[in-house]
């Protein structure tokens, strides 16, 4: 029998000659998993390699075999030579943007091999490293990596950033955008320029970055290159000709990528007298490490021990760990001015690491630079562990997984009918859902999840403007009726992409969703169009992108942007259980749709409500007026079932008995909702 142990094994960066006995598992995170997936693995007697399975999270071997792998954790010197001997003038920082699924990480695995960076043939979708990520086949958030590329027998140094294609994540493609000084515009050859593709280009194009046009995937029978080609010149007004075609999964073509990257991405400003300036571009968490940060050096060179201050907390470090990110952490002994890296600084907590922040040497301060807007949530839930799971562990296991996605924001809440739980705030319904996946893959854990809602402002009398994140906080109609002066709700511009004959369903859509249009261009002369809403973000999250993927057989694709506030006629509606509101199914909506939703939330709450031992009733209410009700019967006990059945009047005393003790129990009884009947309402599905 294998009895198999647990072994934890120290970070990379800890770790300097690793062994272990294959009797056990190894768990080691991903970076780990990589180094050892790319050293030698012997065993005992020095002949290796074992037979050693490798997954992401998990190394393990073979019963009773014995092994080691060496981690080198010292500065590789003949790498860091190398890299100093390049001039900034020879440095290329670039990301690959596209819209969903047109090849963005699939061509990064291909540079990364063409570069020598990881060895061909590695896991596919190298930078997309969450298992979230691998399992979805979406890029989540942007990867860096530090390349080093040849030609004419001189040095390149290449930063990539793979960037996540949904619109949820736009806010880590503009961060990276900053560090970037052009990009690479991917466009899927079958089925070319979609939403997202336009959303991402003028993103780029406003912030000034040169724009290399590629068509990827031309391999595809049904690849309509000239339709690309077309596309791209008509919208973005892109030198077609200078368009380079490829196929990222077959390689085809892909090495005249990087000549053209040399050739017209420009380098980034030598400034390396200046003094030192740092854009912290992003920051994650490492139990071993703790907080470590993604550096953008825009002045002057960062060293290992130097003494830095951060422009916004004012707070003092010293630096302990730099390199670069190759594709794991290979540590340098400095950053120069135009490079992109990691740092570590001895942070204790995420929070201290605030993306846009400016580190500085300390004593030698300067402007900071001007950093970002922090994303705003656009989509809050209430979300309450399921029966017989403890609140404080998944509280712990939440807050663990907020310290890696800084966009998550997190509150506690407290609700009379699901108990302690969190109100937490996502980027759009796609992170909300990913985040949901990660809480289940990564540590099992079950939640009731309530119908998202969008952040709604109540203008007060007296000037003030608050936020309302929980349905529950929103002002009963007699204190709108006294205190409120306007009721606004967020809107997005919706920007849609899809064949022309779909054009009459899809405006219906918008305009059944209270939208407004702003604009309508068709392109490809005339077969696809290219419309533009003007929509409440309420409306899109209520899988608005799944009725418009309905509507046009999948053909749409969807892309939505801030568009600010707008005055609404909005109420609260509640769903009242015997009289009592059942806060957390709470929700505010426009006037309009009230009636015909109260009406459904009361059918479909009594379908996944038990009949109790008294008459229940179900109503939806706006303040105290009801819009909708319905009654579940009395379950009855039968209390004749011991009775000869000819004795009548001590059947009907019987009776009378128990219809007494009903009344009793209407006034004193309390509904016991059981949870599945909150989990059955919220989800999409009918009772079984
Ligand atoms: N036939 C063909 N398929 C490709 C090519 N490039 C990528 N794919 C496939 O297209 C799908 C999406 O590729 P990804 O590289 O994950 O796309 P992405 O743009 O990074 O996706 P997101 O990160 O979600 O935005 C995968 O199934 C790839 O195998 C290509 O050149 N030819």
């Amino acid at each position: 029998m294998i009895s198999w142990s647990h072994t934890r094994i120290p970070s990379l960066a800890c770790a300097g000659r690793l062994t272990w006995k294959a009797r056990g598992y190894i768990y080691a995170n991903c970076e780990t998993w990589y180094a050892i997936r790319k050293s030698r693995v012997l065993d005992k007697s020095g002949v290796g390699p074992q037979r050693i399975q490798f997954r992401p999270q998990l190394v393990y071997g073979r019963e009773g075999v014995r092994g080691y792998a060496t981690i080198n954790n010292d500065i590789d010197t003949g790498l860091a030579e190398r890299i100093d001997r390049i001039p900034v003038s020879r440095y290329r920082n670039f990301s690959i943007v596209a819209h969903v699924d047109h090849g963005k990480s699939t061509l990064s695995d291909r540079l990364l091999e063409l570069t020598g960076t990881i060895p061909k043939g590695s896991v596919g979708q190298f930078l997309d490293r969450l298992d979230v990520e691998r399992e979805r086949g979406i890029t989540v958030k942007a990867q860096t990596c530090t390349m080093l590329y040849e030609q004419n027998g001189e040095d390149y140094l290449l930063h990539l950033v793979d960037t996540p294609g949904h619109v949820d994540f736009r806010a880590e493609v503009s961060r990276s955008y900053a560090s970037c000084g052009g990009a690479l515009l991917l466009v899927d050859a079958s089925q070319g320029v979609q939403a997202q593709t336009v959303a991402n280009f003028f993103l780029a194009y406003s912030l000034g970055l040169e724009l290399i046009p590629v068509i990827n995937k031309i391999d595809l029978d049904h690849a309509n290159i000239p339709r690309a080609l077309e596309q791209i010149e008509t919208m973005f007004e892109l030198d077609s000709d200078r368009a380079i075609r490829v196929s990222a999964k077959r390689g085809t073509n892909v090495e005249t990528i990087l000549p053209a990257v040399v050739e017209r991405i420009p380098a980034p400003a030598n400034n390396i007298e200046k003094s030192l300036r740092c854009l912290l571009v992003d920051s994650w968490f490492d139990t071993y490490l703790g907080v470590i940060l993604l550096i953008n050096v825009v002045d002057g060179v960062l060293k290992r021990g130097d003494k830095v201050i951060s422009a916004h907390s004012r707070k003092r470090y010293e630096v302990k760990d730099l390199g670069i990110l190759h594709p794991d952490r290979k540590p340098m002994p400095h950053l120069k001015t135009g490079q992109v890296g990691y740092a570590v600084l001895g942070m204790k907590t995420i929070s201290e690491a605030l993306v846009g922040d400016t580190i500085m040497h300390f004593g030698n301060e300067v402007e900071a630079l001007p950093g970002f807007e922090e994303p705003q949530a656009m989509v809050f839930v209430g979300a309450f562990p399921a029966e017989g799971i403890e609140f404080q562990t998944i509280d712990e296991r939440i807050n663990q997984l907020v310290l890696n996605d800084r966009s998550v924001s997190i509150q506690r809440e407290n609700s009379n009918a699901l108990g302690q739980g969190w109100r937490i705030g996502f980027l759009g319904t796609l992170h909300a859902s990913v985040f949901q996946d990660r809480l289940q893959q990564e540590y099992g854990a079950s939640l009731i999840i309530t119908s998202p809602t969008v952040p709604y402002k109540v203008v007060w009398r007296d000037g003030q403007e608050t936020i309302i994140r929980n349905p529950d906080d929103f002002p009963d109609p007699a204190i709108q009726k006294t205190k409120v002066k306007d009721l606004l709700e967020p809107m997005v511009k919706a920007i849609m992409s899809f064949p022309q004959e779909y054009l009459g369903d899809v405006i219906e859509l918008c305009e059944n969703n209270r939208g407004t249009q702003v604009d309508m261009i068709f392109l490809s002369q005339g077969n696809q169009v290219l419309l533009q809403y003007l929509v409440p973000t309420s409306h899109l999250v209520d899988d608005f992108f799944g009725k418009l993927k309905g509507l046009t057989k999948g053909y749409a694709t969807l892309d939505y942007e801030d568009a600010g506030y707008q005055s609404a006629q909005l109420v609260k509606m509640q769903l009242l259980v015997n009289g009592n509101s059942v806060d957390a199914l709470a929700q505010v909506m426009h006037r309009t749709l009230a009636e015909r939703r109260g009406r459904e939330w009361v059918k479909r709450f009594k379908k996944f409500l038990r009949a109790q031992l008294f008459e229940t009733v179900i109503q939806a209410a706006i303040g105290s007026k009801i819009v909708a009700r319905e009654t579940i019967a009395a379950r009855r006990k039968d209390v004749l079932a011991k009775l000869h059945a000819s004795d009548i009047t001590r059947r009907q005393k019987l009776l009378r008995n128990q219809k007494e003790g009903k009344k009793n129990l209407r006034m004193i009884g309390k509904v016991t909702i059981p949870q599945e009947a909150y989990q059955g309402f919220l989800a999409k599905g009918e009772p079984n």
